[in-house]
């Protein structure tokens, strides 16, 4: 069992002693207490915990949508301050333009970075194509199935290249079976287009399916409860999660997600805290 933090010698996400505090009443709130993590270079992890751990919290704060209220979140060595092109984020909800085809959703932000039509264009083919979707190009997202209309938001967030993709439970409205599809097809686009990956998850197959580390959190307050290597070959197939170390990796998970033993266990209220 590891508690520790990796200390990389160049991460590409340093997590550095963050707290984040929310007023409750007339006390506060700790949503994340003292959370530190390094993320490596074209590392994939995910974070799963309880209901109000702090994870969407964390995943906010370096999407520059969250300001922390102690320590640092650095992207690159430089500390977030605000949103940026580097970090790609997907959240669970579709967030495509309805009024545009699924093409000129991926072109979009390229688009706005004025990149040449004939160039933005093949850049949208070649994530459309591994996505999948290319029989869809010109179909409008209401046409599309939420699984489609899910892959069609990934597609346009590596379109724009961002060296970090945020994601937020992506697959979390999905039925199960789509759910399966988009995992073994997010880890393929993975590792065929690197980047660094954190993905925020209920699921403990996906997060032992999906990453190299998972991150368990723990809930009042908010902190990293346990990490854990997954050890399992780079590419991931469907037979591996019938395999006994698939097995015993997704055991050691839920253990550290449902069995918390240390401070206050998974019970996920939001309590006051004198911070
Ligand atoms: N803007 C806010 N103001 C006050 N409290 C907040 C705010 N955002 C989050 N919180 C509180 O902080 C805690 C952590 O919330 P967060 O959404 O990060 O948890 P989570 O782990 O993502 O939960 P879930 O798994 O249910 O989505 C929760 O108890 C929540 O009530």
């Amino acid at each position: 069992m590891s508690t520790m933090t990796s200390t990389l010698a160049n991460p590409k996400i340093s997590i550095q002693g963050v707290s984040k505090v929310y007023p409750l009443g007339n006390t506060e709130f700790k949503a994340l207490d003292n959370v530190s993590l390094d993320v490596g270079d074209n590392e994939f992890i995910t974070v799963v915990g309880p209901s109000g751990c702090g994870k969407s919290t964390m995943m906010n704060i370096l999407a520059g949508l969250e300001t922390v209220s102690g320590g640092q979140a650095l992207v690159d060595g430089v500390a977030v301050d605000g949103p940026g092109p580097e970090r790609g984020v997907i959240f669970q909800q579709y967030a495509l333009f309805p009024w545009l085809t699924v093409r000129d959703n991926v072109e979009f932000g390229l688009k706005t970075a004025k990149m040449p039509k004939a160039e933005r264009r093949r850049i949208a083919d070649h994530f459309i194509e591994l996505v999948g979707l290319e029989q869809f190009a010109d179909a409008l997202p209401k046409m599309l199935s939420g699984g489609m209309r899910q892959r069609c938001a990934i597609a346009r967030a590596y379109a724009v290249n961002p060296s970090i993709l945020l994601m937020d439970e992506p697959f979390g409205a999905l039925d199960a079976l789509t759910r399966v599809n988009l995992q073994e097809q997010l880890r393929e686009t993975w590792s065929k287009e690197q980047r660094t990956v954190v993905f925020i998850t209920h699921d403990v197959d996906e997060a032992v399916f999906l990453a190299n580390r998972v991150i368990v959190m723990a809930a009042r307050p908010g902190r990293i409860h346990e990490i854990i290597e997954v050890d399992l070959p780079a590419i991931r197939t469907e037979e591996m999660r019938l395999s006994p170390e698939f097995t015993a990796l997704r055991n050691r998970v839920w253990n550290a997600v449902y069995h918390q033993t240390s401070g206050e266990n998974s019970v996920s209220e939001p309590s006051a805290t004198t911070a």
